[in-house]
């Protein structure tokens, strides 16, 4: 599950777990958060912002492979990891068209899937002391969804970077994401990984800037993964 809650100038969602603190993405967590977003949308006024948080040593371990298993059979296992893929994308395609900013507090370890959903957001805010980002499919050996691919070619930096990402699956700590451009900033600590979330979200909502125009702007940052997503684009001037 996760929850959604307002305060002040923020959104604030907060990825939760039943039973561990792995929040693994699975049918019940992707269908809160598609929820929460679809209601944030309907709540969203200039001024506001998104940040979005779990707490405890994941911020997200990617897609939940206890539920996949749990079919019974392979077939089964395979069709129900392609139905959290599937699940995932329409997230990810939320988050981009979301008319404000977003902010994601990696207080810990973001995995896969949990990655990806970070990188979703504009900004990833990161504690330096524990927690990596890390893409394991290629020590899985298995092969990406088209939008997780994307979406890592648009927000690392540069070819070599996303080949050690995806190809060599290394764990890319806070440093090493403001190295490769996926981290914004890096912090100590869960709490002041969060508080930075908070303080940024409340920046950037002061702005107040045209939603709109926020979102296609951001849009047109990344072709590639609105083109998977099948997300358009349109033009806007809100006052000249
Ligand atoms: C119809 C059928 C068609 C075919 C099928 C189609 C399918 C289509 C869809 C396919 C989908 C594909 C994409 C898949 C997506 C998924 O999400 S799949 C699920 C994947 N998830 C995983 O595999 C889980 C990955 N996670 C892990 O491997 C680990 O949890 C972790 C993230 C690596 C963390 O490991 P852990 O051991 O728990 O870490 P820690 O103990 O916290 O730390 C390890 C050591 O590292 C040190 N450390 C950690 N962070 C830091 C830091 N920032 N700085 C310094 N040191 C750090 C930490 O101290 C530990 O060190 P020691 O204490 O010395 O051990």
């Amino acid at each position: 599950m996760c929850t959604l809650e307002k305060r002040g100038s923020l959104f604030v969602i907060t990825l939760t777990s039943e039973d561990d603190e792995q929040h693994r993405l699975n049918p019940t967590l992707l269908s809160s958060l598609l929820n929460a977003l679809s209601q944030l949308n309907s709540q969203v006024t200039a001024g506001t912002a998104l940040v979005t948080v779990a707490h405890g040593k994941f911020f997200s371990n990617g897609f939940d492979f206890r539920w996949a298993q749990a079919a019974s059979d392979q077939d089964g296992a395979r069709h129900r990891l392609r139905h959290m893929s599937d699940s995932l994308r329409p997230v990810v395609a939320a988050l981009l068209s979301l008319p404000i900013p977003t902010i994601a507090a990696v207080s810990g370890h973001a995995a896969a899937a949990g990655a990806i959903l970070a990188m979703a957001h504009d900004y990833v805010l990161m504690r330096g002391d524990r927690g990596v980002i890390y893409m394991p499919e290629v020590d899985l050996g298995i092969t990406l969804p088209d939008y997780f691919s994307a979406v890592a070619r648009a927000k690392i930096s540069s070819a070599t970077a996303a080949r050690d990402v995806l190809l060599r699956g290394v764990k890319i700590r806070a440093k090493e994401g403001m190295e490769i451009g996926i981290v914004h900033s890096a912090h100590d600590g869960a709490e002041s990984t969060v508080e930075a979330a908070m303080r940024l979200g409340a920046e950037l909502a002061s702005r107040k800037r045209i939603g709109d125009a926020y979102a296609e702007i951001r849009k047109s940052l990344y072709p590639e993964v609105c083109a998977v997503l099948g997300l358009t684009t349109k033009s806007i001037v809100s006052k000249i």
